[in-house]
C-alpha cells in the first residue's frame, strides 16, 4: 500500500539543499528575529521553502504572489498553518484582488521587501510612502523588476537600498538561463503535446533566458531563430550558430514563437500578417505584453479553447494562432507550470536569503539605490552548491596567487 505524502513542500525540499543547509545554521541563532520581511514571487513549493528557511532563522514573513495565476491553493494552505507566515493571496484571485492584498501586505509595515518585478517596492514606494520611510531595504530578483528599480533611481525617488539580486552570478548565470530555458521549453511540449524535433522555433530576445531557450531548443533537434535589438547580442546568437533575422522575417518561418526579451508588443500587428497556420506562440518575459493580445484579438473573428491552456485566434483569413497561456510566463502561468526546477531555485533563493540576512544583520549603510549584492556572499552560495553536490575544486596555492600579485613574471621563460 503507498500513501500519498500530503505535505505539499516535502518534495521540494529534499531538491533545495542550499536553503536547507541556511535554515539547518540559522535556526537555533535565529539571526533575523524580530524583523518582519514581505515576500513577493511566484507562490508555489520553492517560494513555500524560501519562506520557511526565512521563518527558520527568525524572520516574521508575510507573503504575496508576483503574478497572481501561478498561486498553488496548497502552498499557500501549508504556509497558512505555520506560526510567524501571513499569506496575502489566495489562487484564484483576480488581478484587482491580487494587488488589494499587497497593499494590505504592505500596511503590516515590512522591514525589509524581497520582490520580484518590483511589484512591491513601486507600490510601497507610489501608495505608502511613509511606510516607505520606514523599510530598511529590499532585494529584487528578475530583470524586468530592476529595469523598473533601475526607472525609480534615476527619477530619485527610491527610499531605500535594493539588492539586485538577479543580477548576480548565481542568479542569472542558472535561473535566466538554464531554469527558464528548461522550464518554458518543458511547458510549451507538454501543453501542446507536440514535439520541437525538425521544428523552427524562433526566439525573440538572446539575453540570459533567450539563449538558454534557444540553445536548449536546438539541442532538442529543433531550428533556430532568434531575433534581437541589441547588435552584440544578435552576433552572439550568431556565433552560436543560430540564424539571426528580424522579426518581421521570422514570423513567416516559425513553428513557435517564444518571446523573452521584457519588452512589450515583441509580437505585434504587422507580425500576425506573416503567421503560419497552427503556429504556437508562448512568452517567457516576466509581464504579459510581449504577444499583442490587444492586436490578435482586433485581427480575429473567433476566438476559442482547444486544449487547457491554449488560446486560439481565428485570423479572418482562417489562419489560427495558438497563445500559450495567455500570453503569461508559459513556465509558471500555464495548467502545467510548476516554474523552474527547485534545484535551480535553491540558488536563486539562496541568494534571495542572501540579500535580506546581509541587510538586515550586517548593517552595509547604503543609501537609497540599486546595489550589486557582495560577490563574497555570490560565491559562498556557489561553493555552498558544489557542496551539495559532492564536487570538490582545486584551490591556489599560494605560489598560484602570488604568481596573479605579478606583473613582471620573473620566473617566465621568455
Ligand atoms: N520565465 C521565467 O521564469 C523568467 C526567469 C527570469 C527572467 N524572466 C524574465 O524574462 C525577461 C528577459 O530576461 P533576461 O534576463 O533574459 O533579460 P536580458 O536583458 O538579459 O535579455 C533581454 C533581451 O531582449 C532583447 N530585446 C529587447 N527588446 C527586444 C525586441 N523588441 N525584440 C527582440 N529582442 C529584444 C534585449 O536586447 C536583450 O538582449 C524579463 O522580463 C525577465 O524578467 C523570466
Amino acid at each position: 500500500m503507498v500513501s500519498n505524502d500530503t505535505d505539499p513542500l516535502a518534495w521540494t525540499r529534499d531538491y533545495t539543499p542550499i536553503l536547507q543547509s541556511l535554515a539547518a545554521e540559522y535556526s537555533e541563532s535565529k539571526p533575523l528575529e524580530g524583523d518582519t520581511v514581505a515576500l513577493a514571487s511566484h507562490l508555489e513549493t520553492k517560494t513555500g521553502v524560501l519562506v520557511e528557511t526565512l521563518r527558520a532563522a527568525g524572520a516574521r514573513v508575510l507573503v504575496t504572489g508576483s503574478e497572481p495565476f501561478s498561486t498553488k491553493e496548497a502552498v499557500v494552505e501549508a504556509l497558512q498553518e505555520l506560526d510567524g507566515i501571513e499569506t496575502f493571496i489566495e489562487a484564484g484571485m483576480s488581478d484587482e484582488e491580487w494587488e488589494a492584498g499587497q497593499h494590505d501586505l504592505l500596511e503590516e509595515e515590512p522591514d525589509f521587501i524581497l520582490d520580484d518585478g518590483c511589484e512591491l517596492i513601486a507600490k510601497v514606494h507610489a501608495d505608502h510612502p511613509d511606510i516607505a520611510e520606514g523599510v530598511i531595504g529590499g532585494g529584487e530578483q528578475t530583470t524586468a523588476g530592476i529595469t523598473r528599480v533601475e526607472a525609480m533611481e534615476e527619477q530619485d525617488v527610491l527610499q531605500f537600498p535594493v539588492y539586485g539580486v538577479n543580477d548576480t552570478p548565481m542568479k542569472h548565470y542558472f535561473d535566466n538561463v538554464h531554469g527558464t530555458g528548461e522550464s518554458s521549453l518543458a511547458n510549451v511540449m507538454t501543453t501542446t503535446n507536440t514535439m520541437l524535433s525538425g521544428k523552427t522555433v524562433v526566439v525573440a530576445g538572446y539575453g540570459y533566458c533567450g539563449r538558454g531557450i534557444a540553445r536548449k531548443a536546438r539541442g532538442m533537434g529543433a531550428w533556430t531563430i532568434v531575433t534581437e535589438v541589441d547588435p552584440r547580442k544578435a552576433l552572439e546568437a550568431v556565433m552560436d550558430g543560430h540564424r539571426v533575422m528580424t522579426m518581421g522575417e521570422a514570423a513567416s518561418l516559425a513553428d513557435y514563437v517564444i518571446t523573452s526579451t521584457g519588452n512589450r508588443e515583441v509580437v505585434r500587428k504587422e507580425h500576425l500578417d506573416q503567421l503560419q497556420d497552427g503556429v504556437i506562440l508562448a512568452n517567457a518575459g516576466h509581464f504579459d505584453v510581449e504577444l499583442s493580445l490587444e492586436d490578435l484579438k482586433a485581427e480575429s473573428n473567433d476566438v476559442t479553447q482547444p486544449k487547457e491552456g491554449i488560446t486560439r485566434y481565428h485570423l479572418s483569413d482562417g489562419r489560427r494562432v495558438n497563445v500559450l497561456a495567455r500570453g503569461r510566463l508559459v513556465n509558471l502561468t500555464g495548467p502545467h507550470s510548476q516554474g523552474h526546477p527547485a534545484e535551480v531555485m535553491d540558488t536563486t533563493f539562496a541568494m534571495m536569503f542572501a540579500a535580506a540576512h546581509d541587510m538586515l544583520t550586517q548593517d552595509p549603510d547604503l543609501t537609497p539605490g540599486l546595489y550589486a549584492i557582495p560577490d563574497h556572499l555570490d560565491r559562498e552560495v556557489a561553493s555552498r552548491k558544489l557542496e551539495t553536490l559532492g564536487i570538490a575544486i582545486d584551490s591556489l596555492t599560494e605560489n598560484q596567487r602570488e604568481y596573479y600579485e605579478e606583473w613582471e613574471h620573473p620566473d617566465s621563460s621568455f
